[in-house]
């Protein structure tokens, strides 16, 4: 497994084995592995370090060897930040070419025995080819996977109502996809979690952190200290960033190095990795962009809904209001339906607002319009005409049905135990629309008919 830990260096046969074992790693974290210790060998036993370059060109620690005691014996190698600090540090490093320049270093402390150079510069050179394979490999499969997820993701965006949801569903094929413990979406203030992740505290002073640097791209950025492990890549739209997706991995899955030296920046994504996180984020920022357009609309509705209702109801009773019940007379009359209408009016209403105050007055009349509305059917409607003068209209109703509907109205409400003592009445004229007469016609017609009632003693329907 580890190349030529076990075997002399001088063996050739041993050599050939470890390359023919580098040359057939399956994963990057065997790959380093054997990459690593063979080296160790080669240069003496000397502690290696394998740092994987970003494209800003900063070095992160990905892999050493030995395990722990190199961290320890060699924490100024481990935590090498640049190429320039490796020079200055005047340590011998070898770079591991990659598709776009060098993938990363390999450094150790001093000069390796000259009859090894050779053997390391193939050594290096067979590793870097099995990393670009393996790349390829990986991005295949994953790509794969990931571009399912990612149409699943833009088939579901209408129906997810909001960031939690939209992680409910499809964090953990996200975890299963990066091989992540954990991923986190944050976004105005909150933060949305799946699987294991760092506390909220912790990341948010990071995305504080990163928020402050000016200089940032949209490149995915690897998190250090108590976030080590993790992540963190903007999620922009249109140039502005509406958030950070962040993912974890665990310090057992990352490395040993995590818990040796949890001071020491890792590298523990790879590139092809972090350009799928990537992929990753450039969707969910058009997931939560559609998320705040649904619930926009959504808001816009319910305002109009709430906007039309005002303009259409009399506050006191929540029935029609005179603009809008002035507007369905006259649509009636205008296509003349068979169709009655009656108003009425509470009697001596003056007399219970003297008596009893305004209040108690404004009880009687949410009272009246209420029992109207419950006794009407679905396709009648009530209206306020003003004070306490109501019109109701009867949909696809001849005379003699609506006045019966208006008699029983006028009895429902004689009937009815009001708040006062005395018994509240109503007086009524009832019509029906005739072709093609205007609305003022109609209007003079049925509130003649209620004077009528009025005048032959009230808390009775009068037909005209
Ligand atoms: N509490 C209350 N009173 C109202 C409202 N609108 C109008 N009124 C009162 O309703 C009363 C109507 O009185 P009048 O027009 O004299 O009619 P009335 O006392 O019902 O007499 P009749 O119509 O002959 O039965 C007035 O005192 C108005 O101030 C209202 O929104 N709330």
């Amino acid at each position: 497994m580890s190349g030529l830990s076990s075997t002399p260096v001088n063996s050739f046969d041993c050599l050939c084995h470890a390359l023919g074992l580098i040359s057939r790693s399956e994963t990057p974290a065997v790959l380093f592995e054997r990459l690593s210790s063979t080296l160790h060998t080669l240069v003496g036993r000397q502690p290696i370090a394998l740092y994987r370059r970003s494209p800003s060109g900063e070095l992160r620690l990905t892999y050493c060897h030995p395990v722990d005691s190199a961290i320890t014996a060699c924490r100024q190698l481990m935590g090498v930040r640049s190429l320039d600090e490796l020079r200055a540090f005047e340590y011998q490093y070898y770079a591991l070419p990659g598709e776009h320049g060098a993938w990363g270093y390999i450094g150790h402390p001093s000069a390796p025995p000259k009859e090894a150079l050779h053997w390391i510069s193939i050594v290096v050179d067979i590793a870097a080819q099995r990393l670009r394979l393996l790349k390829a490999d990986h991005m295949a499969r994953r790509q794969i996977d990931l571009k399912a997820r990612r149409r699943q993701l833009s088939r579901d965006i209408k129906r997810l109502t909001s960031l939690a949801d939209c992680l409910q569903h499809h964090g953990q094929g996200w975890c299963d996809i990066f091989q992540a413990d954990g991923i986190a979406l944050a976004h105005k203030d909150e933060l949305y979690c799946v699987g294991k992740t760092p506390d909220r505290r912790c990341i948010f002073q990071h995305l504080g952190h990163l928020d402050a640097q000016a200089d940032l791209d949209d490149s995915p950025i690897e998190l250090e200290g108590e976030c080590q492990g993790g992540i963190a890549t903007p999620l922009s739209m249109a140039g502005s960033q509406l958030g950070w997706l962040l993912m974890f991995r665990a310090p057992s899955t990352v490395s040993f190095a995590a818990r040796a030296a949890p001071d020491i920046p890792l590298s523990v994504w790879l590139p092809v990795e972090a350009s799928m996180v990537l992929e990753l984020a450039d969707d969910l920022a058009v997931a939560i962009t559609a998320l705040e357009v649904v619930h926009v609309n959504r808001q816009l509705r319910k305002t109009n809904q709430r906007l039309e209702s005002l303009a259409h109801t009399d506050p006191l009773t929540r029935c029609w209001n005179r603009y809008y019940t002035e507007h369905v007379i006259e649509a009636l009359c205008a296509s003349s339906p068979p169709c009655a209408v009656s108003m009425f009016d509470i009697d001596d209403f003056k007399g219970i607002n003297d008596t009893y105050g305004h209040a108690v007055g404004d009880d009687i009349l949410r009272e009246v319009a209420n029992l109207a509305t419950q006794l009407l059917r679905s396709n009648d409607y009530l209206g306020r005409w003003g004070g306490e003068e109501f019109i109701v209209i009867l949909a696809d109703t001849a005379q003699d049905e609506g006045a019966f509907i208006a008699q029983r109205l006028c009895r429902y409400i004689e009937q009815h135990p009001f708040s006062i003592p005395e018994t509240v009445t109503i007086s009524a004229g009832l019509t029906t629309v005739q072709p093609g007469e205007p609305s003022h016609s109609l209007l003079e017609r049925v509130d003649k008919g209620m004077y009528l009632a009025k005048a032959a003693g009230k808390n009775q329907v009068m037909i005209c």
